[in-house]
C-alpha cells in the first residue's frame, strides 16, 4: 500500500495483508477531485452510500464510494471489505484503487467507467442496441 499522508488508515499494514497495492488518499485530495462532492458529479446511489464522480490532479478520472452514515458499517466492517475486495481485484471487474478514512468519512476509490464501456470491456467493441 502507498501513502498519500499519514492517517489513520496507516493501521491498515499492520495486519498481514501487504502487497494489495492500494493507495490512501486525504479527504482533501477527494474532495478536491469531486468539487467538494458537487451534486453534478453525482453518479448513482448504491448499497454503500453516494458514488461521485471525481478527476485526480493527474488527469485520472475516478469513482468515489462514500460511506453514508446511515449505512450502519463501522470502521471494521470496512476495513474487511476493503481488505477482501483488494483480494479479489481481477481484470474483468472494475478497479479499486484505494480508499480515504479520516475523521468520520470513509470512502472507497474506484476507476471511473464510463456507462458505454460495460459491452466494450465484456466484448471488446461497442454493441449498440438494434431498434
Ligand atoms: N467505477 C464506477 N464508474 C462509474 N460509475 C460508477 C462506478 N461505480 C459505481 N458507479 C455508479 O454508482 C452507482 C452505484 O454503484 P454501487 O456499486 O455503489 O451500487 P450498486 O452496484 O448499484 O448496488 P449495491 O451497492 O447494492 O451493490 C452505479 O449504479 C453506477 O451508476
Amino acid at each position: 500500500m502507498t501513502m498519500d499522508t499519514t492517517n489513520d488508515i496507516y493501521e491498515l499494514e499492520n495486519d498481514g495483508n501487504k502487497g494489495h497495492n492500494l493507495k490512501v488518499y486525504s479527504a482533501a485530495k477527494i474532495m478536491a477531485s469531486t468539487s467538494n462532492f458537487a451534486s453534478e458529479n453525482k453518479l448513482g446511489q448504491g448499497g454503500f452510500g453516494l458514488v461521485y464522480k471525481g478527476k485526480l490532479p493527474e488527469g485520472r478520472e475516478i469513482a468515489v464510494k462514500r460511506l453514508s452514515r446511515s449505512s450502519g458499517q463501522g470502521l471494521v466492517e470496512f476495513k474487511n471489505e476493503l481488505i477482501l475486495i483488494a483480494k479479489l481485484q481481477h481484470m474483468n471487474l472494475v478497479r479499486l484503487l484505494g480508499c480515504c478514512i479520516q475523521g468520520e468519512e470513509k470512502m472507497l476509490v474506484y476507476v471511473y467507467m464510463p456507462n458505454k464501456s460495460l459491452n466494450l470491456f465484456i466484448f471488446g467493441k461497442l454493441i449498440m442496441p438494434s431498434y
